[in-house]
């Protein structure tokens, strides 16, 4: 069996000048090679959950309560010096947009060189070939011509390949993706898909938040469904989304027209 890679216990998270809890009480395991998607409608407190996990709460407006472990150490304590050896590192993010997590103006290979020598003793060369091991590795060709890109360049769905290269050559142990497939098309949204996938098999694990039912029958693993802050519903992704047990699962379901094939 393998290790459990993230443990979320009892998560809650509040604005501190409000009393009403954004998420409440959500508790879930990730082992290291599995899946987890987050589904609920708009505002169920999905990303926030997310951004928890990250680090990117505001901590002078959010107040986050209960405890956030990856591999036993609590992400939540962590000292700023920390947190260099853990996010963008061991745990990678690929947001809804990835023009917000690159420099737009400057060429990606500098930008993915710099960041793997942040965490890994290489030379600029040695980066990066190995950036360029990872692009054919997510199954981007022509690896030269997006290297020397500028992030403006490319569309948002080859950057979001980028950024899962960039987890591929970072060794990244957890992938945090927001919505990836949101802005995309069919075609490119397959492809990012097939990209999480290589990911897994090398070992990392996925926690994505995502409305297409499409994706969540592609990944499988396991879902969590979220309603208000709450969690309603979890398990497999298959069993959850062909014999779901809460009423809100069943909406959520008929409201997309799921068929397991
Ligand atoms: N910075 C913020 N300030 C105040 N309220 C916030 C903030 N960020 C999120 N919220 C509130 O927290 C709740 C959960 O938001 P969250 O973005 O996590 O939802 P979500 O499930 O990811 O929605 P979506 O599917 O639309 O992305 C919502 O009611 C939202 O309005």
């Amino acid at each position: 069996m393998n290790e459990t890679l993230l443990q979320v216990e009892h998560l809650t998270i509040k604005l501190k000048n409000q009393n009403q809890e954004l998420v409440r009480d959500i508790s879930f395991s990730l082992e290291e090679g599995g899946t987890i998607t987050l589904l609920g409608q708009s505002g169920s407190g999905k990303t926030l959950t997310c951004r928890a996990i990250l680090g990117l709460l505001n901590r002078s407006a959010f107040q986050v309560g209960g405890e956030i472990l990856f591999e036993e150490k609590s992400l939540l304590q962590l000292k700023e010096k920390e947190r260099a050896l853990y996010y963008g590192s061991q745990i990678a993010f690929v947001p809804q947009n990835p023009m917000t997590a690159l420099d737009p103006s400057r060429k990606i290979g500098v930008q993915m060189a710099e960041f793997l020598r942040l965490h890994q003793e290489l030379s600029r060369k040695d980066a990066l070939s190995l950036c360029e091991q990872a692009m054919a590795r997510a199954g981007l060709t022509d690896t030269k011509r997006f290297l020397n890109s500028r992030p403006y360049q490319l569309s948002g769905g080859m950057l979001q390949r980028v950024l899962i290269a960039l987890a591929i050559a970072g060794k990244a142990k957890l992938v945090i993706a927001d919505e990836p497939t949101t802005a995309l098309d069919a075609i490119h949204r397959d492809r990012a898909v097939e990209q999480l996938l290589k990911l897994r098999e090398q070992g990392c694990a996925i926690l994505i938040v995502t409305h297409d039912f499409d994706v969540v029958r592609h990944i499988g693993g396991h879902v969590l469904i979220m309603k208000e802050g709450r969690m309603v519903e979890r398990g497999r992704a298959k069993e959850v989304l062909q014999n779901p047990k809460a009423g809100y699962t069943k909406e959520l379901i008929e409201a997309i027209h799921l068929g397991w094939g």
